[in-house]
């Protein structure tokens, strides 16, 4: 399920939502609990909106914000070009069919994605010929603001599946968003139940269903201090592993580093040492001396040496595979490796790039795995809903000015906890 979360102080058939409204902050609470996108209301008189929320929120977030005005006129979408916006809503119930073909194309010029909004059987075929690439059905109605959630339901098989269709209004509880997965609705925008609630995170949260507990790896650790950061935290908290970076690069550590940092390291935390195409009997040696619970292969190894490997060590081996397209996850899926960890691919880099990928080309795999590039705090919550990893592994997001920051590996361990 997709999110796309409102932001919103009143309506015209709620009046004041939120007395108190601190846009930013519910922005960034949206983001980080995994929103697909977040939906900003401009329009100062009936909605109390304003310009500045809009362009204060995206340059905030990194997610997708939509414009959800009433687009009558060309001006406001050049206006929310200019703001910041990268979608717009339009409305087919008050545009021409002429009004609609126009403000789309020219909202597909300006490199804005348009949320069409269609209300009958007749708008949403108004919104295919228009060619809309995301429809969205409101379950509220409009002339008299009842609500039916079944709407968009009853609408929903005329949308072909290469249109992501959105129901929008009206949801509420986690019952409302089980009957749209049951009926093939994967986007759903929610505005007042979100904007009703203090703790927006824990409202997602069960919006979206449980998902299962998932370890972190906290990766590259170098110095002393970083170790100090792992054992300060409660132990609640602790990542189920870290890691040392063998082979070249700005994280690398000799063998006696890592074998003084292990021996600081508080018990219960498993440690993995990061290889990129090493000789099989050194990797073998280090695990043994560090000593390692897990061997992370990065490079060109194959299956034939995480067989030899087998036999040279009692560690996990744990091979990492750079993913560029949905084959190269299917190239490992039978992998003798203990555990497969899907990185991002970046030309001339075996890891800690800080660059994420298309995390629902893993939406296939059916065994556990980790998952690791260019996660952090803000993202990792979306990252686990769609991939569903067994465990998260990050090493950039959790570093300022190039080492690990005590403050970032709390808030980011502390985020996977609430996911
Ligand atoms: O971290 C490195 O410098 C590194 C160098 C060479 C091979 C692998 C490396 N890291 C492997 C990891 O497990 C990282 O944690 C993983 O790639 C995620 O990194 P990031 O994108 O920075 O979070």
């Amino acid at each position: 399920m997709n999110f796309i979360c409102e932001v919103k102080k009143a309506s015209p058939s709620k009046g004041v939502i939120a007395e108190d409204f601190p846009y930013l902050e519910i922005a960034k609470d949206y983001e980080k609990a995994g929103a697909a996108a977040i939906s900003v209301l401009t329009e100062p008189k009936f909605f109390m909106g304003a310009d500045e929320y809009l362009s204060d929120i995206a340059k905030t977030v990194a997610i997708p914000v939509l414009r959800k005005d009433f687009i009558i006129d060309s001006y406001q979408i050049y206006e929310a070009k200019v703001i910041g916006a990268s979608t717009i809503l339009l409305i087919c119930a008050i545009l021409s069919e002429a009004e609609l073909q126009s403000f789309h194309d020219l909202a597909q010029s300006l490199g804005l994605a348009c949320l069409v909004e269609a209300h009958s059987e007749e708008e949403i075929a108004k919104a295919m010929a228009v060619g809309a690439r995301i429809i969205g059905v409101n379950n509220r109605d409009l002339r008299d603001f009842t609500v039916d959630i079944n709407h968009s339901i009853r609408l929903r098989s005329l949308v072909p599946e290469s249109v992501t269709f959105v129901s929008e209004s009206g949801l509420n509880t986690a019952a409302d968003i089980d009957v749209l997965r049951k009926n093939g609705i994967t986007a759903a925008l929610i505005g007042e139940r979100f904007m009703r609630v203090v703790d927006k995170g824990k409202a997602i949260a069960e919006l979206y269903g449980e998902v299962p507990p998932v370890v972190t790896k906290i990766c590259g650790l170098k110095r002393s201090e970083d170790i100090e950061a792992i054992n300060a935290l409660p132990a609640e908290l602790r990542p189920a592993y870290i890691g040392f970076v063998f082979a070249p690069g700005k994280r690398q550590i000799t063998a006696a580093t890592a074998q003084k940092l292990a021996a600081a390291l508080v018990p219960g935390v498993k440690k993995a040492g990061v290889f990129v195409n090493e000789s099989l009997a050194t990797v073998a040696k280090l695990a043994e001396t560090v000593p390692l619970d897990v061997i992370q292969l990065c490079g060109d190894e194959t299956e034939a040496d995480i067989k030899e490997l087998r036999t040279l060590t009692k560690a996990k081996i744990w091979k990492a595979v750079q993913v560029a397209t949905e084959a190269d996850v299917a190239r490992w899926r039978d992998s003798e490796a203990d555990m497969l960890l899907f990185d991002t691919y970046v030309a001339g880099e075996r890891g800690g790039s800080g660059r994420s990928f298309d995390w629902s080309v893993l939406k296939n795999v059916n065994r556990p795995f980790m998952l690791a590039g260019g996660l952090n705090s803000r993202n990792v919550a979306r990252a686990v809903r769609i991939a569903r990893p067994y465990g998260v592994d990050i090493s950039s997001g959790v570093e300022t000015d190039g080492y690990k920051d005590d403050r970032k590996i709390r808030e980011f361990v502390t985020t996977v906890k609430t996911i």
